[in-house]
């Protein structure tokens, strides 16, 4: 792998429940993600795709192993610690969208943007481009249930770079979505990963996705699979 990984997971185990009820829903995974690349996680339902990204986002935490993002141990944050992460440098986008129903598409992309105190000149600006960039600066004044799914979901990909963030964590961005919307939805996060230069980790069923992706890696009951590959394997 070239450069300098931006996230380090280390022997991470997640176990749900005790004793012979236990799920472990992973199993001492371990991987790096190189800065600047889009990687897809795919899996059947229940493999552990939500528990990875929500541990790596910082949503949840791991009985044992570690994760570092951007040179910070996510797991030895507290509660205070995990907010400012995902307020500074790792964002989420959801298969449900997530969008706050009374807020046009630009107060929702701004908002993330007026929690850290952005001046509203430079939230407009930012708003209007990150608009832009999605192809829906005319929708701007929208409510969310004024615009198609895959609006909706151009929205919440326009929100997750408003803060400028170093990792966006989307799963199942596009299982919402018809096969055609969803790859173009797809193919917009492919697009901001280059022009935003996030770093993007994207869980998702379909195999059509994955030509999208610099690497795949694949999880099959908690555990990576031998066969992740990179686009820049032989
Ligand atoms: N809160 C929980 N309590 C108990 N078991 C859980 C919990 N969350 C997830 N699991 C179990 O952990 C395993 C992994 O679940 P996870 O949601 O990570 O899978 P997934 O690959 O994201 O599935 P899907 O594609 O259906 O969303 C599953 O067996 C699931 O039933």
């Amino acid at each position: 792998m070239n450069g300098r990984p931006l996230v380090s997971v280390r022997g991470v185990h997640r176990r749900y429940g005790r004793g012979a009820t236990a799920v472990h829903a992973l199993r001492d995974v371990t991987f790096e993600l190189a800065a600047g690349t889009m990687t897809a996680l795919v899996g059947r339902s229940g493999s552990g795709k939500t528990t990875l990204l929500n541990i790596i986002g910082g949503l949840d935490r791991p009985d044992s192993g570690t994760v570092v993002v951007d040179g910070t141990d996510v797991t030895a944050l507290d509660e205070d610690g995990l907010s400012l992460l995902r307020r500074e440098k790792v964002s989420y986008v959801f298969q449900t969208f997530g969008l706050i129903p009374v807020l046009s598409a630009a107060e929702n992309v701004g908002a993330p943007l007026r929690l850290a105190r952005v001046p509203p000149v430079e939230r407009e600006r930012r708003v209007a481009l990150l608009l832009e960039l999605v192809g829906l600066a005319a929708h701007a004044e929208q409510l969310p249930a004024e615009l198609s799914g895959g609006q909706q979901q151009r929205v919440a990909i326009a929100r997750a770079l408003a803060a400028s963030p170093r990792l966006l964590i989307a799963d199942e961005p596009t299982g919402q979505l018809d096969a055609e919307t969803g790859l173009s939805v797809m193919a917009l996060l492919r697009g901001v990963v280059e022009s935003e230069g996030v770093t993007a980790f994207v869980s998702t069923h379909d195999p059509t996705m994955l030509a999208l992706a610099d690497r795949v890696i694949s999880i099959d009951d908690g555990q990576l699979d031998e066969r992740s590959t990179s686009r820049g394997d032989p």
